[in-house]
């Protein structure tokens, strides 16, 4: 489903020179729920980016369902990253100004869905993640838990077959990061999305199918 071949990523600024990934072969099976730990600045966020088609890498092949993405122009490397892949966030990354519905229905509005089907979806969507009675709520009245499952739910409009979680849970309390959790296993288990989670956090870790270790943007484990 997801395959990275010999990834390289340097960062340079004028007088430093960072690298933050350092020959990364890494494949993801469809169905596998892989977590991603390591220490701080150890290049999980970068390697999520990289995968997500957030940033490119300074080397190195990437593969997403059989198609590598090298070479693609950016209007096409969006359409491709919007239909094959949903981000959920640390910090949720809601649009204050829109309500619930509207900031689920974000991911349609670049493809050709009509309001009537963007709204049908987006319902079908918070009712799977348990918000269908805040649906008219701004993101500043709901609590950090209650954000995330809105950000789960526009992550999956789209019907994505992988989600790249950035510490979901990191900012929220261990009972909202459950529900979270839950929910991720949930789409995984019942849904069959893949999914790739950074973590900081190893009982959530040892629940992944499988969990990838990163120090000084190797992989060591
Ligand atoms: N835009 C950038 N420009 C220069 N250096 C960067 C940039 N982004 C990240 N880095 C550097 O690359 C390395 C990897 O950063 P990255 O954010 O991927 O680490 P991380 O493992 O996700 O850390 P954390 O757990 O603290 O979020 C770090 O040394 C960081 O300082």
């Amino acid at each position: 489903m997801i395959k990275l071949t010999e990834i390289n990523k340097i960062y340079r600024t004028n007088e430093i020179e960072t690298v933050a990934l350092e020959n990364v072969n890494l494949e993801v099976e469809k169905g596998e729920f892989l977590s991603i730990m390591g220490p701080s600045g150890c290049g999980k966020s970068t390697l999520l980016n990289i995968v997500g088609l957030l940033d490119a890498p300074t080397s190195g092949i990437i593969e997403i369902d059989g198609t590598r993405t090298d070479g693609m122009k950016d209007k096409e490397l969006a359409a491709f990253r919007n239909k094959k892949l949903g981000f959920v966030f640390q910090s949720f990354h809601l649009i204050n100004s829109l309500n619930v519905l509207d900031n689920v229905e974000l991911p349609l509005l670049y493809r050709k869905v009509s309001a009537k089907e963007r709204r049908r979806l987006a319902e079908e969507v918070l009712a799977k993640v348990g918000l269908s009675h805040r649906m008219r709520h701004m993101p500043t009245q709901l609590s950090g838990g209650q954000c995330q499952r809105v950000a789960v739910a526009r992550a999956i409009i789209g019907n994505p077959e992988i989600i790249l979680a950035d510490e979901p849970t990191g900012n929220l309390d261990s009972k909202m990061g459950a529900e979270v959790m839950e929910l991720l296993h949930q789409l995984n288990k019942e849904d069959g999305r893949t999914i790739v989670m950074v973590t900081h956090n190893e009982e959530q870790a040892k629940q992944t199918s499988r969990t990838v270790r990163f120090f000084d943007g190797r992989q060591v484990e």
